[in-house]
């Protein structure tokens, strides 16, 4: 019999105060507990109270992650009961804020997984002792190279990956002991980290280069060996490694990078969302990107894809493209774009005052967008005189300010709204209030990946895929169309949070079809509903 202090100790084993009488005299528990014997939602009610009465949102994620620590069907059961409240708290901007003080506010490792770069001999031992007899299915792993817009945060950076886990579970309900957060320590350049006394990760610069690349092919290789049927999600990556890596693998693992196919995925699904308010046509759209790196050249890359899926010849539809990043628009005799951005690039004969294009404003000015949608990590950014400019062109801009946390963000959605006179279709990186301008109540969808990546997850998983590819991602953009009704005034273009587990199994049936119908499944899959099912974990004693 396992020893009953481990089973309280266990967040998979342990039901707290719900083990039943039976179970706790099977068990050896008598006496462990309080002797009253509460049932799930008993305990749900009674930590929802506690949780609030917490003060700042830090307190209340503080408070979340003893929950999870202590008991993952309870926080699970809470999690997607109370899923609108918490996606803030559990994931972004609060998570920011813990990857900034990970090692002030430590206490336990939450089944995470640090690899050091400084010790790469015991990589498979550490991921089988991590693994533990469970059957992986999930790993996200992070070098938090490039952390949100926050940028260089080392060992810290382990939360994303823990985080963007308990949205896979909450969401999709991917089976949490089926999956693995995973942090690759190759140290960090952040001098704050450097210099802190506190700090738990590698105290040395980046390792770059040919050790860096080996450290993530050993971690690659190990991890598809000991987990045969792994499905393995990249997050915040730096700009040009995230790149790398992605072009590396996809052919080769069933493998994804949140920020630049995740975000294309969800950017695609919101423009989509609103031309169906404004009743306009993609292929008529001119698309400015701003903040040409991991993010903002993977969506371009998938509104790009689009115009060609819609018959749109590739040379034509470039033309419809331009990228602004610090430099300002990014042209084709610049030496120190990265591959996604040549493929944007204008030549300075277009335009008579190419030398002046070095900052939004005058590029919004030369080039009448359409379409802007924001990944710069530069706050405040879409100022009133951009906006107005671009509304004074265009009948419905689509403006999607999509930096995170909060603090990054290139314009709020009030202000949008506002300097548009009510005609802007507005998605924002992270939750917005409702607008309220002029008697119309404007609802402001979230264009976060986290909208997209638990169903596309789950989608993968339930139908063994040896690759994600184009198709499923362009599959997984498209059905998230007419879940909103675009004839409401104020309408917002992607469907509410409220509404994540469901549509999450909208965007997995939209996926698993796809790879079924390609023929890239790894099982004889007969009916991909009934799949889809088996594989969704519920949060249930
Ligand atoms: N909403 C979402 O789902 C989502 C998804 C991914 C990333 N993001 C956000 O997008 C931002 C970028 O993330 P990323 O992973 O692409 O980072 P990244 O570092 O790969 O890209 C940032 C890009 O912005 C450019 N930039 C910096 N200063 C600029 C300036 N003054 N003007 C124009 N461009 C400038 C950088 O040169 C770089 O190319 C972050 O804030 C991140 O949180 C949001
Ligand atoms: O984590 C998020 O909120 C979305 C995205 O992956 C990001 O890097 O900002
Ligand atoms: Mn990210």
């Amino acid at each position: 019999m396992t020893n009953p202090v481990a089973i309280l100790n266990n967040p998979f084993l342990n039901k707290g105060t719900a083990f039943t009488k039976q179970e706790r005299q099977n068990l050896g528990l008598q006496g462990l507990l309080p002797p009253k014997v509460q049932n799930l939602s008993e305990q749900v009610e009674q930590t929802y109270a506690q949780f609030q009465h917490k003060g700042s949102d830090l307190d209340k994620r503080i408070f979340l992650m003893d929950i999870f620590n202590e008991n993952r069907v309870l926080f699970y059961k809470l999690f997607s009961e109370h899923i609108v409240e918490f996606m803030p708290i559990v994931y972004d901007p609060t998570i920011a804020t813990t990857i900034e003080n990970y090692s002030e506010l430590y206490v336990q490792s939450q089944n995470a997984v640090y690899l050091s770069i400084d010790e790469p001999k015991n990589m498979e031992q550490t991921l089988r002792n991590a693994a533990d007899g469970r059957d992986i299915r999930l790993i996200v792993v992070t070098d938090a190279e490039g952390i949100l817009g926050i940028g260089d945060w080392g060992t810290n950076g382990v939360d994303i990956s823990v985080g963007k886990l308990m949205v896979y579970t909450a969401a999709a309900g991917i089976d949490p002991s089926q999956v693995m957060p995973v942090v690759l320590d190759t140290g960090t350049n952040n001098s704050k980290l450097l210099n802190d006394k506190l700090y738990l990760g590698n105290q040395h610069e980046r390792v770059t280069g040919d050790r860096f690349y080996d450290f993530v092919d050993q971690f690659v290789q190990t991890a598809e060996r000991l987990f045969p049927n792994l499905y393995l999600h990249f997050e915040d990556f730096g700009r040009d490694n995230a790149a790398n890596l992605l072009n590396k693998y996809k052919d080769q693992i069933t493998t994804f990078n949140d920020d630049i196919q995740g975000t294309g995925i969800i950017v695609l699904a919101g423009i989509l969302g609103a031309l169906n308010i404004s009743k306009q046509k993609m292929t008529d759209q001119i698309y400015l990107c701003f903040g040409a790196g991991s993010a903002g050249a993977g969506i371009t890359k998938r509104i790009f894809d689009e115009f060609v899926q819609e018959g749109m010849a590739p040379e034509e539809a470039k033309k419809h493209f331009y990228m602004v990043d610090k430099q300002g628009l990014l042209f084709d005799d610049d030496s120190t774009l990265t591959p996604e951005q040549r493929e944007f690039a204008r030549s300075r004969s277009e335009f008579e005052n190419a030398d002046q294009l070095d900052n939004l404003a005058a590029v919004v000015s030369e080039i009448h967008p359409t379409v802007m949608v924001g990944t710069s990590t530069q706050p405040g950014t879409f100022t009133e005189e951009i906006v107005k400019d671009m509304s004074a062109n265009t009948d419905r801009p689509i403006i999607f300010p999509l930096s995170n946390p909060t603090k990054l963000a290139e314009a709020t959605a009030e202000d949008l709204i506002k300097w548009s006179d009510g005609r802007a279709l507005v998605a924002t990186g992270i939750p917005a209030a409702d607008v309220e301008y002029k008697g119309v109540t404007y609802h402001i969808g979230q264009a976060n990946n986290a909208l997209v990546y638990p169903g596309l997850g789950l989608g993968v998983i339930a139908s063994t895929a040896k690759v994600l590819n184009d198709e499923m991602i362009s599959a997984a953009a498209h059905s998230l169309g007419g879940i909103v009704d675009p004839t409401q005034a104020g309408a917002a273009v992607l469907p509410p949070v409220s509404k994540l587990d469901q549509f999450s199994q909208t965007v997995a049936l939209a996926v698993a079809n796809s790879v079924v119908e390609q023929g890239l499944n790894r099982e004889s899959i007969s009916d991909v509903k009934a799949a889809i099912d088996d594989t969704r974990w519920e949060p249930k004693y």
